[in-house]
């Protein structure tokens, strides 16, 4: 048995990774609406272009005053103060506020000139319109937001990259964009091979399957901040294979491809990278499930070859895709965030290989523990929808046993 089918050079996870993440350019930017941002990634450095708040704001509704008119008011011994004016939200106060006078003033109004504290309504007696008894003593600076307290200008709020979530919304509302400058999502064609597979819609066939993982990849893309392109299932023909790829290539800007990448006789990715005029990066990486994953470079773009064992294919994405869409998208932790969990049970491994178990991960008295979410095969599809994390079971023969302390993968890190 000789030929590329067999002649593999086997890479660890860590620098397979790294040697996609060397392929990483920033996506384009384009400007969206405010509303439709939602999800993306900022493509700019916000920075506050003006003070928050901008205007000495009332904390409270109530009377805006000198706190020296204030000294020694107590419930039994109020103070008398004359109204000068009534100052809604959104107006300019008239007139300042001199000596034993107030202003009576609403929650988020600007405080006039003159005042130095506001005392809440609930704090006085109203004995006519333009007369006021207030009984709290009431200290400078109290219920007054200062200017710029919570933002002063040239602050960086939000840095490229980030994603536009509700906080980031606010950000973004509160000095003014109304477009935003986001990275471009990137397009990614997803093609399943396999002569078994059948498209989602049709009935079952003795001997063929419906095709899951493009469905399941396209969702990850999704997650991911792609735009997923499913394409047609391709069928073990290498020169049709070669030609869809081709013609995807000039659309998007990478491609995922699941199945065909082992050493089987119709595994038709090697095929095409036998002949193609692309450039192999790996074709054989030191783990399990997805030990087959290859990658290459063709035409300036990155193919992502995938093996197509559900399991496998999903972990593969996990690995390597989402890294690499996340780098082009500018952020800048492109890996996993990961933490260290307790094995809930023995968890024994017939490969030499780092396993990465479909996990899920729960807090039991301050603890992390961890958990297969179910068969874990490479072709057992169903776990995959429980899974939170992936569980790392280091390398070596034996597996890891309950209580083992490993490094956890965390799946649903919306944040980052
Ligand atoms: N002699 C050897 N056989 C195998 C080896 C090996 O080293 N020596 N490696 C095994 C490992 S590990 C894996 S993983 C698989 C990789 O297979 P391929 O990537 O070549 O994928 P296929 O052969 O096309 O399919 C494998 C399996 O997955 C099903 N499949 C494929 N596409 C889809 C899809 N879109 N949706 C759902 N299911 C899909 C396919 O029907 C097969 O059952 O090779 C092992 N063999
Ligand atoms: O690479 Mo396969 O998925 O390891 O079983
Ligand atoms: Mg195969």
């Amino acid at each position: 048995m000789t030929g590329y089918r067999f002649q593999r050079k086997l890479v660890q996870v860590e620098d397979a990774q790294q040697v996609v993440l060397h392929y990483v350019r920033l996506q384009e930017t384009e400007e969206v609406g405010l509303a439709e941002s939602f999800g993306r990634r900022l493509a700019v450095t916000v920075t506050a272009n003006h003070p928050v708040p901008h205007f000495r704001r009332s904390g409270v509704d109530g009377y805006a005053l000198r706190a020296a008119d204030s000294i020694g008011s107590t419930p039994g011994q109020p103070v008398k103060l004359a109204v000068t004016e009534m100052i809604p939200c959104g107006t300019m106060p008239s007139l300042p506020v001199g000596k034993g006078q107030a202003a009576r003033i609403m929650t988020g109004a600007v405080v006039p000139e003159g005042a130095d504290a506001v005392i809440m309504i609930e704090m006085t007696d109203i004995l006519a319109d333009q007369e006021v008894c207030i009984h709290k003593q009431m200290a400078e600076g109290d219920n007054i937001t200062p200017i710029g307290q919570e933002v002063v200008p040239g602050e960086v709020l939000l840095q490229p990259g980030r994603i536009i979530r509700s906080g980031e919304a606010a950000v973004l509302a509160t000095f003014g964009f109304d477009r935003v400058r986001v990275f471009r999502k990137p397009r990614v064609a997803i093609f399943s091979t396999g002569s078994e597979l059948l498209e989602v819609g049709l009935p079952l066939e003795p001997g063929k399957i419906r095709n899951s993982n493009s469905y399941m990849l396209a969702a990850q893309v999704t997650e991911t901040g792609g735009e997923p392109v499913i394409m047609s299932v391709l069928p073990d023909e290498p020169a049709e294979v070669e030609r869809a790829l081709l013609e995807a290539l000039e659309d998007v800007d990478l491609i995922i491809t699941t199945g065909g990448v082992s050493v089987g006789d119709k595994d038709v990715l090697v095929d095409v990278f036998e002949r193609w005029d692309g450039q192999l990066l790996f074709n054989k990486i030191a783990m399990r499930p997805g030990s087959p994953t290859s990658v290459g470079f063709w035409r300036g773009k990155l193919l992502f070859a995938l093996s197509g064992n559900p399991g496998a294919s999903f972990v593969g994405f996990e690995l390597f895709v989402r890294p690499y869409i996340k780098g082009i998208l500018g952020c800048s932790e492109r890996t996993h965030a990961e933490t260290k969990g307790y094995l809930q049970d023995d968890y024994a491994k017939g490969s030499a290989y780092p396993r990465y178990v479909r996990g899920t991960m729960k807090l039991q008295e301050g603890r992390v523990c961890v958990e297969p979410a179910g068969k874990d095969k490479s072709s057992i599809m169903r776990s995959i929808k429980d899974a939170d994390c992936l569980i790392h079971i280091p390398a070596g023969g034996r597996g890891a046993e309950r209580e083992e302390l490993v490094r956890v993968l965390l799946l649903n890190e919306t944040h980052i």
